[in-house]
């Protein structure tokens, strides 16, 4: 039985990752403003790979944005390693669904940019990408461009690209949302055997819930919006190393599947509703 562990694991300063009763508003073209957010808690521990879902536009991203220091919240705190998040948080790297990959440099360019950017020799940086591009298993491609790249290859040297900085937070936006069904199950295993090199905190946006259990420690539903908040928190403890193809078949995992679909469903129905209502309304 998982039960699911409610609210974050009460104020531990160590986390690498909090967000304290977390209100985040949006301007709006009407008097009064969006709230998208209201009362999050979510408290994520270094190293740990953490999953959110929750049903379409409930602020998911809008979660990533505010620990990236891209947003500020409306009220509440966001700590990274102990320290208010205010303007953009270092050490953060940051994967989107949409490939951020510069398409006039090549795979060895790409790779190197960011420690190129701190100012690191250009000897180090390059021996250092191509380590990186073999460990994501793009030896060989290292001068080609990203138009000569299939979606996965991109997608390799985006984590490539993010991993050679060393983040001590990785935050991943669907970013594997556009690739086909088989291409995202071996990127879901070799993100997971590059997370283990490094082990950043991860925090890993999702629609997808079976993406979600065979990836992560914790899987955190949020409720559907306005005002989402968190409604509950599942504790992954499926054996690692995982084979995410496989991994769905086990007994643990389906059990698990269960009871986290359980508490999305009446999330899901609640947007669907919403949005079915909202578009009725400005029809009639
Ligand atoms: N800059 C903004 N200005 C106004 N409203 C915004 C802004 N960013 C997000 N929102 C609204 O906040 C809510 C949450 O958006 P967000 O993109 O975080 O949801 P999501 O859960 O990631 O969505 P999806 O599952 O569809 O990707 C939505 O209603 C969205 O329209």
């Amino acid at each position: 039985m998982h039960a699911p562990r409610p609210g974050p694991a009460g104020g531990d300063s160590s986390a690498a990752i909090a967000l304290r009763e977390v209100t985040k508003q949006f301007a709006t073209e009407g008097p009064q403003p969006y709230t998208a957010l209201r009362d999050l808690d979510i408290e994520v521990a270094p190293g740990e790979f953490c999953a959110v879902v929750g049903p379409t536009g409930c602020g998911k991203s809008t979660t990533l944005t505010l620990v990236a220091g891209l947003e500020q919240p409306s009220a509440g705190s966001v700590r990274v390693h102990g320290e208010e998040v205010s303007g953009i948080t270092p050490g953060v790297g940051f994967m989107f669904q949409t490939d951020a990959i510069l398409p006039w440099k090549t795979v060895l360019d790409n790779v190197s940019a960011g420690p190129r950017f701190r100012g690191v020799a250009k000897r180090t940086v390059l021996s250092e990408a191509r380590d990186w591009i073999r460990r994501v298993g793009l030896a060989g491609f290292e001068d080609r461009y990203p138009h000569q790249l299939s979606g996965g290859m991109r997608k390799r040297v985006a984590l490539a690209q993010n991993l050679i900085n060393e983040p001590r937070i990785l935050l991943m936006d669907e970013p594997f949302g556009a690739l086909d069904v088989q291409t995202r199950a071996k990127m879901s295993d070799e993100l997971l055997s590059l997370w283990e090199l490094t082990r950043p905190a991860v925090v890993f946006v999702t629609h997808d819930l079976e993406e979600a259990i065979a990836l992560a420690d914790t899987v955190i539903v949020l409720t559907a919006g306005p005002a989402a908040t968190v409604k509950a928190r599942f504790a992954i403890d499926l054996p690692r190393p995982r084979v995410v193809q496989e991994v769905r078949f086990d007994r643990q995992f389906v059990d698990l599947y269960q009871q986290i679909w359980e508490a999305l469903r009446t999330e899901v129905d609640r947007a669907y509703a919403q949005t079915t209502r909202l578009s009725e309304e400005a029809g009639a």
